[in-house]
């Protein structure tokens, strides 16, 4: 297993936000995790980037130990995470927020003397054109539309090398259109990379589940199956019914 999460117990002022016996994510696989709000899915990410502080557990990645080690190690380990709210620089090109992407990822010597080498055009270039970008490289990053800006948010983290990465709620206010794209890029994404994703929208859900689905509530992990498994357990729908979020039932 690439990630391994055991007896993962977090609490904020005495209020356990998660309490998850075992989590684990392969090679190349993309797993969804759902839940109701609060139910620790972004707490569980947070811990795994190295954002939060755990109380007590074992996280490891590639089998090495994560818990405990700052945000900057873990990315260099090889996790990479999207966060919701924007972080690209709206007044710079597309080409230019991903040729700063690459830079960041240098160390301040390399920094200092970098120069744009074939190489590092190439791989810039083959990101824009994983995340369907290619066309748009040379406009301001605030013009893009909604999907377009999430697409360059996940080509900044592709770029920083990472085996795994942690996306939360990628299709949060895209269009029927977009949000369909986006489903079809993570899959792309996941024939090389393993991917997390924290969703909401079981349409979405169901386009991109192609393998397991965790289900959180209260901080533990209800239960794990395929998108038909998890749709259709009673416990779930429990959790689901009656909440604005939910279309579980409507399935
Ligand atoms: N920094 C914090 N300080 C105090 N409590 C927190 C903090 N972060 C999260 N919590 C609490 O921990 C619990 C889990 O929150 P978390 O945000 O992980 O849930 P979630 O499943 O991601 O919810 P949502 O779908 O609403 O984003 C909640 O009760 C939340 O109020």
């Amino acid at each position: 297993m690439l990630l391994t999460v055991n007896n993962l117990s977090v609490s904020f002022g005495g209020v356990h936000a998660l309490n998850l016996d075992h989590f684990s994510v392969g090679e190349k696989e993309l797993r969804v995790i759902i839940g109701p709000n609060g139910a620790g899915k972004s707490t569980l990410l947070d811990i795994i980037c190295g954002k939060t502080r755990a109380d007590s557990g074992e996280v490891t990645f590639k089998g090495k130990q994560i818990l405990g080690k700052n945000e900057v190690t873990i990315a260099e380990m090889g996790i990479g995470r999207k966060f919701q709210k924007p972080s690209i620089f709206p007044e710079l090109t597309v080409y230019d927020n991903l040729l700063l992407a690459v830079k960041t990822k240098k160390d301040i010597f390399s920094t200092l003397f970098f120069r744009v080498t074939p190489a590092i055009a190439d791989r810039i270039h083959s990101v824009a054109m994983r995340l369907q970008l290619n066309g748009v490289m040379y406009k301001l990053a605030g013009a893009l539309a909604h999907g377009q800006k999430q697409w360059l948010e996940i080509a900044i983290v592709m770029l920083q090398d990472p085996t795994l990465m942690l996306i939360d709620e990628p299709a949060a206010g895209m269009s029927d259109e977009e949000t369909e794209k986006t489903g079809g890029l993570l899959l792309e994404l996941a024939k090389t990379h393993s991917i997390i994703v924290i969703e909401h929208d079981m349409k979405f859900i169901e386009q991109i589940a192609n393998n397991l689905v965790t289900v959180l509530v209260r901080g533990k992990r209800l239960m794990e199956g395929t998108f038909d498994e998890v749709k259709n357990d009673q416990r779930v729908i429990d959790c689901y019914l009656g909440r604005s979020n939910a279309q579980l039932e409507t399935l």
